[in-house]
């Protein structure tokens, strides 16, 4: 008799957290639809006091006449980030479901969608790895740059620009690598292999480490490619240890975090395919031996760019100093590491990272929005001859790489 008041009184306390969340989220659409002042955040999340911190800092810096930071008044990277933080408030001050991740059934689904594609890809890598000791060191390099496109064109799969629209990855992505080719604008994966294979070298040598950093953005599709390679590098000793760095809170809707993570490993264990249980089975094993370690910083969930990140965040910048390799997956990630400027096509992208060069490090991203740094001459207006909306379609890719400090 108790229990079932409890287990009523335990319903109610859900149903009304539900509706108080809802509440909150009207609210927040309509201050925003109508263009309302920015406010002070109310939870007592470990980053609140930062985020209000940085909402004075921009009212002091931009508005001389003291007039209220609004949403269609402020910059856009902080504005979307802004939004996103809102909607984990209203989350945080609905307990008991302050944990809710409102855009997990949303990433399922992207994966659920894309099995067959996930499961060819899988094949793929276990195939590779049967060989791994007996291919020569160019069909290791073409099976590496392989994985590279896989994992550029896997940032396809992001959820944020039609909210709820999974664009699934239906057919093998390895059939439609050559065609996409002249889609990429930057490609530098021959300085990534050249890289990696010097560090293994010198490791088979003094059997140093090699760190490599995944900044990771969007779960479902995108997160096996990017898997997919950290299994690649460990088999065939390009990395020793593989840090992956995903978000502590739900984020521009598809973005990773470790829920994300488990989930699809128990996903990938249960299948009834061999490739995907495989899969699953020997990356929970990496996970646990610490071959590979998830780290959630609450710097990746701010909106400074990331020039800022000695200041903010050292300890987090000390850590990536330790890598020998950081690839920054997806659009989100670019923006932040170009702080969201419109810097000249042809600016280097040395330049154009601002001074942030923790280690060498690469962005793989297909661009989305108006921010891209390293075109050779002229290649920014050819592009655009051909495909005017080509810096917001998607359709083109980078993977750019600087060499670091
Ligand atoms: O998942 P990604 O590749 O970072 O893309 C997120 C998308 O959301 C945006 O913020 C657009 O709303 C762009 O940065 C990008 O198009
Ligand atoms: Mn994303």
């Amino acid at each position: 008799m108790r229990s079932a008041r409890c287990g009523r009184g335990l319903a109610l306390e859900g149903t009304e957290a539900e509706k108080k969340a809802i509440s909150l989220l009207s609210k927040l659409r309509n201050e925003l639809q109508t263009d309302k002042p920015l406010l002070p955040l109310h939870d007592d999340w470990v980053d609140t006091d930062i985020w209000n911190q940085y909402l004075e800092d921009q009212h002091n810096l931009l508005n001389e006449n003291d007039k209220k930071i609004s949403w269609f008044q402020s910059s856009w990277l902080y504005v979307e980030c802004y939004l996103y933080r809102r909607i984990h408030e209203a989350l945080v001050l609905s307990s008991p479901i302050s944990d809710f991740d409102v855009f997990k059934d949303s990433k399922d689904q992207n994966f659920l969608e894309s099995r067959g594609a996930i499961e060819a890809l899988c094949f793929y890598l276990q195939e590779s790895k049967r060989t791994i000791e007996v291919v020569d060191e160019n069909i290791q390099k073409d099976e590496f740059c392989k994985l590279l496109q896989i994992m550029l064109w896997g940032n396809k799969c992001d959820l944020a620009v039609v909210p709820g629209q999974s664009i699934p990855q239906t057919s093998s992505p390895l059939t439609i690598l050559e065609g996409l080719k002249p889609f990429i604008l930057v490609n530098n994966m021959d300085a990534l292999w050249s890289l990696l294979l010097n560090k293994r070298k010198k490791s088979q040598e003094n059997f140093s480490v090699i760190r490599v950093d995944f900044i990771l953005d969007n779960a479902g599709f995108e997160l096996v490619t990017d898997l997919v390679m950290a299994d690649f590098l460990i088999a065939s000793n390009l990395a020793t240890e593989i840090h992956f760095h995903g978000k502590c809170i739900p984020w521009f809707v598809s973005d990773t975090n470790i829920k994300d993570v488990n989930w699809l490993i128990t996903q990938l264990k249960a299948a009834e395919s061999t490739y995907l249980s495989t899969c699953g089975l020997i990356w929970e094993d990496y996970l646990k031996k610490k071959t590979w370690v998830y780290h959630d910083h609450m710097f990746w969930t701010l909106p400074f760019e990331y020039c800022a990140m000695p200041h903010v965040a050292p300890d987090l910048y000390a850590d990536l100093q330790k890598s020998n390799l950081i690839l920054f997956k997806g659009d989100l990630n670019y923006r932040k590491l170009l702080g969201d400027r419109k810097w000249g096509l042809t600016i280097p992208f040395h330049e154009a990272l601002n001074g942030f060069h923790p280690a060498p490090l690469c962005s793989i991203r297909t661009v989305k929005t108006q921010v891209q740094a390293g075109l050779a001459p002229g290649q920014g207006e050819q592009v655009a001859d051909s495909n005017p909306e080509w810096m917001t379609s998607g359709n083109y890719g980078i993977l750019q790489f600087d060499g670091g400090p």
